[in-house]
């Protein structure tokens, strides 16, 4: 790999820690703008520490991470946080709140509310944005309910549009797929999809693979190593998930989509 500075997120030779130990050794990997990238692999992979690093959560202990060619440790923390927005597995949202109050907070607003200090006054263009993020969600239909009164599905829904309303340059998703039915996991990957097309680069953690298709590439973790770089068809290979997983499966291809199945 060269020194050339390239636009997305990008790991060099990064090793971190999570706890006492080494979850991540030697990755390198470039996250693009503009695509819809998945990490996928088995549990304890290192997934989610990657992610953690990717956001500047957790401190690199060798190597590095890059954001748009510059190192993430360079970069003030507001500028990157405007930069990446992240949803975890679990978002720990104000129960009570309006479903236009959940997605404003993505801007900032109530900072005051949750005992933070609010970066700027509010204005029209903070308002739009929620309005549009709302609305690529389709969440503006049951903008003035409660968080409380939506099912498991519009919530994932509501949280995206929380992430999409900071109008950032990527997206970092783990597992968003997670308790959701067919029908909604679908739907999410579908929004993701439209947001890559309008330029956002996506990361997201996966753990079904045959959503993780889906993706435009992916990057296979194996005991916090990369095992498999690259689009679905090169890295969903039978070798590559025996490897991983333990597990014999065969692909299929379905429409001109890959389709993984276990063999047993
Ligand atoms: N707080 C911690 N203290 C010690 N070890 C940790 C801690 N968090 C994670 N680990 C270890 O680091 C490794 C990577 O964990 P990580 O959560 O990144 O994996 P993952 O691929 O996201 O797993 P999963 O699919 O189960 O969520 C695992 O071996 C895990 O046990």
């Amino acid at each position: 790999m060269t020194d050339a500075p390239a636009p997305g997120l990008e790991t060099r030779d990064l090793s971190a820690r999570a706890g006492t130990s080494l979850a991540l050794r030697g990755v390198t990997a470039h996250f693009p703008p503009a695509t819809f990238s998945a990490v996928i692999g088995p549990n304890g992979a290192g997934k989610s520490t990657l992610l953690r690093a990717l956001l500047g959560l957790t401190a690199p202990a060798g190597g590095e991470v890059r954001l748009d060619g510059r190192p993430l440790a360079g970069w003030r923390r507001a500028e990157r946080s405007r930069a990446v927005a992240y949803l975890a597995q679990t978002e720990p949202l104000p129960e009570n709140a309006g479903v236009r109050e959940v997605v404003a907070l993505g801007r900032g607003a109530g900072a005051w509310r949750w005992g933070l200090i609010p970066t700027h006054p509010w204005t029209e263009a903070d308002e739009a944005a929620v309005t549009t993020a709302l609305s690529r969600t389709d969440t503006l239909q049951f903008e003035h309910r409660r968080l409380s009164e939506l099912s498991g599905g519009e919530r994932q829904r509501v949280s995206l549009a929380r992430a999409l309303a900071a109008e950032p340059r990527y997206l970092l998703l783990d597992e968003p797929t997670n308790h959701l039915d067919l029908g909604y996991a679908l739907d999410v990957i579908r929004h993701v999809r439209c947001e890559v097309a309008g330029g956002l680069g996506v990361v997201a953690v996966l753990h079904d693979l045959n959503l993780a298709a889906r993706a435009d590439r992916l990057l296979l973790l194996h005991q916090g190593e990369v095992l498999a770089d690259g689009p679905p068809e090169t890295v969903l290979t039978p070798e590559h998930l025996y490897a991983a997983y333990g597990v014999r499966v065969k692909t299929l291809h379905d429409g001109g989509r890959l389709v993984v199945v276990p063999e047993h």
